[in-house]
């Protein structure tokens, strides 16, 4: 893997929040067999924001699962924290989601017949936990969504929909947010709406954020990229730009 220098703010970040080690995913048996991740490993500091780009196929999302524990490993071993998830039961598995994890995807997942803030209390209530009040203003006003709470997801556009579906993501202050192409299905502005959010939950909140794009302008937000090809990790560039992804992309696909 070739390395570029840290990331500018590296000092201050925390120690390890999720490691994968040598993760292997293979899919079906015999001739029909797909490996999607050959080795993977990875450790990710909290209050870092990670970006991971490759082609398609390349394992991205794969990857993303199996370290948010929503996809089983043939091999390997994912930490949380200090917990080891591989080898969890499926319950146990299930409350760390809830308790420790985050999660944002393309298509933005809201219950129709909830509110906004409905929306953003189900984990929490789900969790049987009371949200602190003060945090639930502070990313419900960061996000801009103070206007929009009593608004059913019909009645919002994509990108506040998708802010709704941030601030449900932040409300249990998760150990690790994941994002699977958060802005895949929003317009430019409302992207960058999106993504300046993640940014300040990093900067302000201490948050960390791993999140899956195809965009270089998405992943130039994150404080390093992660470069996936036929699954595994070949390239890993700090402090992105947009060229700079641009360029690792272009010599990855030459
Ligand atoms: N459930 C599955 N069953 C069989 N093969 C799968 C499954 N999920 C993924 N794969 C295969 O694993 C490989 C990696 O897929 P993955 O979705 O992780 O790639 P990706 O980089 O996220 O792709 P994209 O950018 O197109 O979303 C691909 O060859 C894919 O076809």
């Amino acid at each position: 893997m070739t390395q570029t220098t840290a990331a500018p703010h590296a000092a201050q970040l925390g120690g390890p929040v999720a490691v994968a080690t040598d993760l292997v995913k293979s899919y079906g048996t015999g001739d029909g067999a797909v490996t999607a991740l050959r080795g993977v490993s990875a450790v990710f500091a909290r209050g870092q924001f990670t970006a991971i780009m490759g082609p398609s196929g390349s394992g991205k999302s794969t990857f993303l699962h199996c370290l948010a524990g929503l996809d089983t490993v043939t091999s390997g071993s994912v930490r949380i924290g200090d917990v080891e998830i591989t080898g969890l039961s499926r319950t146990r598995l299930t409350k760390l989601r809830r308790d420790r994890l985050g999660f944002v995807f393309q298509s933005f997942n809201l219950l129709p017949m909830l509110t906004a803030e409905e929306n953003i209390r189900l984990t929490g209530r789900l969790g049987n936990r009371r949200a602190d009040r003060r945090w639930f203003d502070t990313i419900v006003d960061a996000l801009g969504l103070r206007g929009r709470l009593s608004h059913r997801p019909s009645e919002l556009s994509g990108g506040q929909q998708q802010r709704v579906a941030v601030a449900r993501a932040l409300l249990t202050r998760p150990e690790v947010l994941f994002a699977d192409e958060p802005t895949g299905n929003l317009d430019s502005r409302s992207g960058a709406e999106v993504l300046g959010f993640l940014r300040t939950a990093v900067d302000d909140y201490r948050q960390t954020v791993i999140m899956v794009t195809h965009d270089p302008g998405a992943a130039a937000h994150a404080d390093r990229v992660l470069f996936l090809a036929d699954g595994m990790i070949v390239h890993e560039l700090a402090a992105p730009t947009i060229d700079g992804v641009h360029a690792v992309m272009r010599r990855m696909e030459g």
